[in-house]
């Protein structure tokens, strides 16, 4: 005779190892739950990883979060990692352009001690890449932007770069603006982009408080935090982490039962499939959620990273924007990756919404890109590049067009325990590092609702406890 379920010990199993995974089987063991994660990779941290490359530790692809990202934030100090990321005092993005005859221009965009929107004000007087008359156009823009209520469901359905126009904004504010900001956060141009995305992350990060765009990063390698600092903290915490273990059949019932690709079953009240849609999609019982034949149609947008060792350093920031250039951001990745020649510089180009370019071969990369750092870093005319390799990441968001939002499922499913989680859920945020611990909080909240008083994400960043 089975025991009923409120007499036994809960049990859950948790499909993926990425941050939003990790954040729901930490939440569901630390509410007392007997929780197992299954990670299909021999590595926690999904798509935001480390991996070796002789003595280089090469992160898969650069990742930035804000100081608005409070749950990522939460995620990290949870992990015992707070000392192993850092934030920005003060938001400020240095964006250089080279015109033709060789003239170089240094803009930046950086944010003051005064309240919003005024924090941004000087900074954009004196934006050096934009006229006067295009300074006051971004300024009626994001205003107009402040206006926008982000409850209001036809956002959706409006292209961000139609709304642009719309409000005055030209190719020219476009470009040294709203794509700049946007193709970084979005993953996509503003002509290809949801309207509701693009207003959350313009509100968001740069309308809500001063410092909610406040720059941060990881100051070691991803892995260190997204899977060694992750494997500790959720072994601690008691979950059974299994690498190596792709989930491959999901059976509901009154137990859901989900069987390994070895063969394994393993029963649990509660299955949390926090893997991208794809997986979901494979894994969902039928009519399990309204427009499940749909989920494929939430498509997914690339991301290229080019790395280059230098020989010498070219760089004297942490990062800095490129406009008018096919370079978008550049790092500085030498003190994370353990690069080990005297003197050298690892520089990592992040390359969002790169559709035509993340399947060419290396040559043509390497063709692409160095003459464009020579022309962008003068320094680099005389350098000897040491290494030269890329990072694509074809699957690295899911495309935020206008109609995505109907095709974003929340946590809960019609199948009794089965809940969703992962970037692509509906979050109201864009695929980040954000989203993914923002939807692993809603998976566990709903799992564990209707089980006494339990503590819940408030959505403050601070770990429910
Ligand atoms: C190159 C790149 C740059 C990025 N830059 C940024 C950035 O700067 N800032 C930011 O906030 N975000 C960034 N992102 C996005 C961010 O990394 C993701 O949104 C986030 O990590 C997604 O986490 P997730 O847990 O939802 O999903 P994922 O990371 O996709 O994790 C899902 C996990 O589930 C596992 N899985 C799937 N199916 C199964 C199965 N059947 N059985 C077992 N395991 C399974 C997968 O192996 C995977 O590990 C970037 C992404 C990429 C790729």
């Amino acid at each position: 005779m089975s025991t009923p379920t409120a007499q036994r010990e809960r049990t859950a199993v948790v499909v993926g190892g990425g941050l939003a995974g990790i954040t729901a089987a930490l939440r569901l063991a630390d509410a007392g739950v007997r929780t197992t994660l299954l990670e299909a990779r021999p590595r926690l941290g999904g798509l935001a990883f480390s991996f070796k490359r002789g003595e280089l530790t090469v992160d898969n692809g650069q990742h930035v979060y804000l100081r608005c990202c409070t749950a990522y934030r939460g995620l990290v100090e949870r992990l015992g990692a707070g000392a192993l990321v850092d934030l920005q005092p003060r938001l400020d993005v240095p964006v250089l352009s080279v015109a033709a005859d060789g003239t170089r221009s240094l803009g930046r965009l950086r944010r003051a001690d005064l309240p919003v929107p005024l924090h941004l004000a000087g900074s954009l007087a004196t934006y050096r890449h934009l006229s006067p008359a295009d300074r006051l156009r971004v300024v009626r823009g994001a205003l107009a932007l402040q206006k926008l209520d982000l409850a209001d469901p036809a956002l959706d359905g409006v292209s961000f770069g139609e709304w642009l126009r719309r409000h005055g904004q030209t190719p020219a504010t476009v470009a040294a603006v709203w794509d700049l900001v946007g193709v970084a956060t979005l993953n996509a141009t503003a002509d290809r982009t949801s309207l509701a995305l693009a207003a959350m992350v313009f509100k968001t990060g740069l309308l809500s408080e001063p410092g909610a765009a406040d720059i941060g990063a990881a100051n070691v390698p991803l892995g260190e935090i997204h899977h060694d600092r992750a494997l500790a903290e959720l072994e601690r915490a008691g979950v059974r982490v299994l690498l190596r273990s792709r989930a491959a059949e999901l059976k509901a019932a009154e137990q859901n039962a989900v069987r390994l690709e070895g063969g394994e079953l393993l029963t649990a009240d509660t299955v949390v499939l926090a893997g991208a849609q794809d997986a979901a999609a494979a894994l969902l019982p039928p009519g399990a959620i309204p427009g499940q034949h749909r989920l494929a149609d939430l498509g997914t947008a690339p991301i290229l990273n080019v790395h280059v060792v230098y020989d010498r350093p070219l760089i004297r920031r942490p990062f800095f924007a490129a406009l008018g250039s096919p370079v978008q951001f550049v790092f500085d990745r030498t003190r994370h990756s353990g690069l080990a020649v005297p003197g050298a510089q690892y520089l990592a180009l992040s390359q969002s919404a790169v559709e035509d370019e993340i399947d060419l071969p290396v040559a043509e990369l390497r063709a692409r890109y160095l003459p464009e750092l020579e022309r962008l870093l003068p320094a680099a005319r005389g350098a000897r590049v040491l290494d030269f390799f890329v990072t694509r990441e074809r699957t690295a968001t899911f495309d935020p067009a206008p109609g995505t939002a109907a095709l974003r499922p929340g946590a809960r499913t019609g199948a009794p325990g089965v809940l969703l989680a992962g970037s692509w859920t509906a979050t109201g945020w864009p695929a980040t590092m954000e989203g993914a611990v923002r939807s692993g909080h809603a998976a566990a909240d709903a799992a564990l609702a209707g089980h006494g008083r339990l503590p819940v994400d408030r959505g403050d960043g601070r770990w429910p406890r």
